[in-house]
C-alpha cells in the first residue's frame, strides 16, 4: 500500500492513483493553481491559469522505488510565491511521524502539532501518518479534516500503512498505535502482540528515519514497547527513545494541588518513577509545592503514601469508568508537554518525568530497561538525568517493585529484543493504569 502525501510546496500536483477517487470527490483541482492558506480566519488565496470552473484531475505519478511519499489533496497544490516571501522567517520544515494516527489520542494530537502549539509559530511541519488496512479510510478522513483546518504551518501530510515509507526522514516519531487489551487477554499476550508492532516499527525507524529521530512511545505497555523499539533500532541512540509517563506526572501534580488547595502551577519537581502501570511511583518526597517540600505542606503523610499514590496509579481506570473510554485528550496534552520539555530549556530547579533507557543512571536502578526518571533538557531535544534527588525507605521499596515488574516484562519479550527465549513470569498484579 502506498503512502499518500499532501504537499503545498510541490511544484506540481502529484498524486497516487489510489487517491484520485478520493480527491475527485472532495476537491476541484485546478492545474497550475497556486494556493496559499493565510491566517485561520482568512480565505485561502487561489490563483489559476485555467478557467475558474474547470475541474482538472492532476497527473498520476507512480510511487518512487525508494518509497518516497506522494502528495495528496490540497497539499499537492503549489504555494503562492508571495506567500513564500511571507514565510521566509520560518524554520526548516520538520518531519513528524505518528502511528495509530486514526486513533483517539492522535485525533487530538495532530491538530495541536499542525497549529504550531507544540513546536512554535515559526516551525512548519510535515505530518506522516501511519495506519493500517483497517484504518486507511479513517486516516483519509483525518487528512481531510487537517486540510479543512487551513493550518498555515502544516506544509505536508502523508498517509500510509508501511512504516518503511511513512517513517522516511522522520525527525520525531510519536508511536501511539497499539492493540488495546481485550477481555480475557493475558498481559503476556498483550506484550507479545504490541511488542511485534514495536519491533517492526523500530526496524523501520532504524532503516529510514533521521539518525537523530526522537521517539516517544505512547502505545501500551509503553515502557516495554519502547525497549523493544530501541533494541530493534541499533543505529539510533538509545537515549532518543522515551516512554510517555508525562500524563502520570500531570495527574500527580493535579492531585497534590487539590490536596494543598493551590493551583497546579505551584507544584513542581514531580517525578514518576518506573513503569506506566499501577506499580508506578509518584514521588512526593522530592516534589515541591510553592518551593517547599510537599511533606511540609501536606502533613497527612498517610494520605500521601496511600490515597495519593493509588489515585495516580489508577487514575486511568477511574477515568474509563466515568468516560467509557481511555484518556485521549489529556494524553495528547501530555504528549505535547513531553515534546515541549525536550525542545525548550527546563525551568531552573525543576525537572520533568520521562521513561528513558536506564543504562548509566545514577540511582542504582537496573540497567537495560526503560524506566521513568527525572530529566532536564537544554531545549535541544536531548536530556540529562537529575542527580540531586533524595530517597527514603518507602521510595526505595516502591521503586524496587516497579523495577521488578519491568524486569519481568523484559524477560517476557526477550524474543523481540534479541536477548534469547522469552520467559513470562509477570507479577499477578501487573496492570495498566486503565485496568482496574
Ligand atoms: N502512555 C500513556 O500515558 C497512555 C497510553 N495510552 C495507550 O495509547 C494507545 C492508543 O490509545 P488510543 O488512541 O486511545 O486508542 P485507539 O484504539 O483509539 O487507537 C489506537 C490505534 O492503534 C492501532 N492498532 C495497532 N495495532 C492494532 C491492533 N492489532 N488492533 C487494534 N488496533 C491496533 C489502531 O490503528 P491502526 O488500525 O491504524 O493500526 C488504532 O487506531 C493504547 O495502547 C493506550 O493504552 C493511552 C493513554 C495514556
Ligand atoms: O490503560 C490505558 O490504556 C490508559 C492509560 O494508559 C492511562 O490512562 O494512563
Amino acid at each position: 500500500m502506498a503512502v499518500t502525501h499532501f504537499n503545498p510546496t510541490c511544484s506540481k500536483p502529484r498524486l497516487h492513483s489510489s487517491q484520485l477517487s478520493f480527491l475527485s470527490r472532495t476537491l476541484p483541482i485546478h492545474r497550475h493553481c497556486s494556493f496559499a492558506p493565510l491566517h485561520r480566519t482568512q480565505h485561502a488565496r487561489i490563483s489559476c491559469s485555467v478557467a475558474p470552473n474547470e475541474v482538472q484531475v492532476p497527473a498520476v505519478t507512480t510511487l518512487d522505488p525508494k518509497g518516497k511519499a506522494e502528495c495528496y489533496g490540497v497539499f499537492c497544490l503549489t504555494y503562492d510565491l508571495r506567500a513564500e516571501e511571507e514565510t521566509r522567517s520560518w524554520k526548516k520544515l520538520i518531519n513528524i511521524a505518528v502511528s495509530g494516527a486514526a486513533g483517539m489520542i492522535a485525533n487530538h494530537l495532530l491538530f495541536k502539532l499542525a497549529s504550531g502549539e507544540v513546536f512554535g509559530p515559526d516551525q512548519p511541519v510535515a505530518l506522516k501518518l501511519l495506519g493500517s488496512e483497517r484504518s486507511i479510510q479513517a486516516l483519509e478522513g483525518v487528512a481531510m479534516e487537517l486540510e479543512d483546518s487551513l493550518f498555515p504551518l502544516l506544509r505536508e501530510v502523508s498517509i500510509g500503512i508501511d512504516p518503511y515509507e511513512v517513517f522516511q526522514d522522520a525527525e520525531w516519531a510519536l508511536l501511539i498505535g497499539a492493540k488495546p487489551r481485550g477481555p480475557g487477554m493475558e498481559r503476556a499476550d498483550l506484550l507479545d502482540i504490541n511488542g511485534q508492532i514495536y519491533a517492526a516499527q523500530g526496524r523501520a525507524l532504524n532503516a529510514v528515519a533521521s539518525r537523530n529521530v526522537k521517539v516517544i512511545v505512547v502505545g501500551n505497555p509503553c515502557n516495554t514497547n519502547a525497549l523493544i523499539c530501541l533494541k530493534n533500532a541499533p543505529n539510533i541512540p538509545a537515549k532518543n527513545f522515551h516512554a510517555l509517563t508525562r500524563l502520570d506526572e500531570n495527574r500527580a501534580k493535579c492531585q497534590l494541588a487539590l490536596k494543598a488547595g493551590v493551583f497546579y502551577d505551584k507544584v513542581s519537581n514531580v517525578t514518576i518513577w518506573g513503569n506506566h502501570s499501577t506499580t508506578q511511583v509518584p514521588d512526593f518526597l522530592n516534589a515541591k509545592i510553592d518551593g517547599l517540600p510537599v511533606k511540609e505542606v501536606v502533613k497527612d503523610h498517610r494520605w500521601l503514601e496511600e490515597e495519593f499514590t493509588e489515585k495516580v496509579q489508577k487514575r486511568g481506570g477511574a477515568l474509563i469508568q466515568k468516560w467509557g473510554r481511555s484518556s485521549a485528550a489529556s494524553t495528547s496534552v501530555s504528549i505535547v508537554d513531553a515534546i515541549r520539555s525536550l525542545v525548550t530549556p527546563t525551568p531552573e530547579g525543576d525537572w520533568f518525568s520521562s521513561g528513558v533507557y536506564s543504562n548509566g543512571n545514577p540511582y542504582g536502578i537496573a540497567e537495560g530497561i526503560v524506566f521513568s526518571m527525572p530529566c532536564r533538557s537544554k531545549g535541544d531535544g536531548d536530556y540529562e538525568l537529575v542527580k540531586d534527588v533524595i530517597f527514603d525507605d518507602y521510595l526505595r521499596q516502591r521503586i524496587k517493585k516497579t523495577e521488578a515488574e519491568l524486569l519481568a516484562e523484559k524477560r517476557c519479550v526477550a524474543h523481540l529484543t534479541g536477548e534469547g527465549i522469552a520467559v513470562c513470569d509477570l507479577p499477578g498484579d501487573t496492570m495498566l493504569p486503565g485496568e482496574m
